[in-house]
């Protein structure tokens, strides 16, 4: 496992050089791309650029504690592996692998829909928390089965995806005429569900259940006795319905940039969704995250933790399952020394104060409760006036 330098990657950016020259042209594009120009996509990592940390000096905390705890399971660091479809496209290791190296370091997988490996296999790799990702079907029967499955398996929550009525226009995949390759198959689905799932884009029009409402998340949580988390919320008008709804949690997302483009970043978002929600369910996010203090800042802007997508695919691309426990492994410890350096001997206290945003010299004073409703987050468009 070493980059186009000789050297053993040492950040998300590292493994991401790796995979881009060991995956297929095609297979790279489907899992970096975005939908549309991709300005979402860019944006989501960009915004973080944009954040200032303030440094506490002479704190005293030799070794700070990165758990935190949701859902009454305590994660060994506020940190997440977000549903990402087909985790074999990168790696034989597969699904199973991520879950066995999440697993050895006490944190949460959020399963595919999609995955290339049956719920029940991953559930038997996996030490820590699993929630499982659900796209609902026209065929109501596999959304519910699915569901079944999950908590029949010991999964912990189910993590509605609320953002795709069907796939974005994702530009380079029509381009390259993407399909999955013959190996590559969603292994928890059958019948008119699976039909033409080598064509993402065309068989998610076909398939995806659009005349969805909200009433969904009770039908899901009566039946399966699960929480159900809302994915893919980024206003305070969809965070309130989330509320009404009955969701246990909602992860602030964009999908990754794959769905809108145009859409505020993850990070802009969060200050909106938090202030809406009013602490009513922890509120996560997935977008962007690629170093230690990312994380620190999206707690500092009121996430309970945080979620990656594309970092899991890159590292597994670059070293199967010891590939992504090494990722993960640098991301801890990349958040502690960010800890310690900003005075956070725990993640409870990471507030407001910890950051500036764009825009201010200063950071908003009086708020120094724990994910308290943080700053607004300005707009990050850089265009002229
Ligand atoms: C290749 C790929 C496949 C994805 N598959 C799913 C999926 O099956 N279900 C889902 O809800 N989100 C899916 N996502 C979105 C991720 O859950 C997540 O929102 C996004 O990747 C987070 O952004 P990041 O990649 O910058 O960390 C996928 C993203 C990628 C890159
Ligand atoms: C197979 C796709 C529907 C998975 C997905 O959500 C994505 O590619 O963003």
């Amino acid at each position: 496992m070493t980059s186009a330098t000789g050297r053993e990657p040492l950040t998300p950016d590292d493994f991401a050089e790796h995979a881009r020259r060991e995956l297929p042209a095609d297979v790279w594009d489907f899992i970096a791309g975005g939908a549309g120009r991709e300005r979402t996509l860019a944006a989501n990592e960009a915004v973080f650029e944009t954040v200032r940390l303030r440094p506490r000096a002479l704190t005293g905390i030799e070794e700070p504690d990165t758990s935190v705890e949701v859902f009454g399971a305590r994660w060994a660091a506020p940190l997440g592996i977000a549903p990402v479809a087909y985790h074999s496209l990168a790696h034989p290791d597969g699904e199973t692998g991520t879950a066995a190296a999440a697993g050895r370091l006490g944190l949460p997988l959020v399963v595919s829909t999609f995955a290339g490996r049956t719920l029940e296999e991953v559930a038997g790799a996996a030490d820590a928390p699993l929630w499982l990702q659900l796209y609902c079907f026209r065929d109501a029967g596999t959304t519910f089965g699915l569901a079944r499955r999950a908590r029949d398996s010991g999964y912990q929550a189910l993590v509605l995806t609320v953002d795709t009525p069907f796939t974005g226009r994702r530009l380079r995949d029509l381009r390259n005429g993407f399909t999955l390759p013959a190996h590559v198959t969603p292994a928890n689905l059958t019948g008119p569900a699976a039909a033409g799932s080598a064509t993402p884009g065309a068989h998610s029009r076909l398939a995806f259940d659009r005349s969805l409402d909200w009433s969904v998340v009770a039908r899901l949580r009566d039946l399966s006795g699960l929480p159900v988390l809302a994915k893919g919320v980024l206003t305070a008008r969809d965070a309130g319905a989330a509320v009404a709804a009955g969701v246990a949690g909602i992860i602030v997302s964009n999908h990754g940039g794959r769905q809108l483009d145009g859409v505020q970043a993850s990070l802009e978002a969060l200050p909106e969704v938090v202030s809406a929600v009013r602490g009513r369910c922890p509120v996560f996010l997935d977008g962007g995250i690629r170093s230690g203090a990312d994380v620190l800042v999206a707690l500092a802007l009121g996430a309970r933790a945080v979620f990656v997508g594309r970092p899991a695919l890159y590292a597994l691309a670059a070293g199967g399952s010891e590939g992504v426990h090494r990722m993960l492994t640098l991301l801890i410890a990349e958040l502690a020394d960010t800890m310690v350096l900003t005075g956070h001997a725990s993640p409870g206290t990471i507030d407001a104060d910890t950051v500036i945003l764009p825009g201010h010299s200063r950071p908003h004073t009086g708020n120094t409760a724990p994910h308290a409703v943080p700053h607004p987050m300005p707009c990050t468009d850089r265009s002229p006036g």
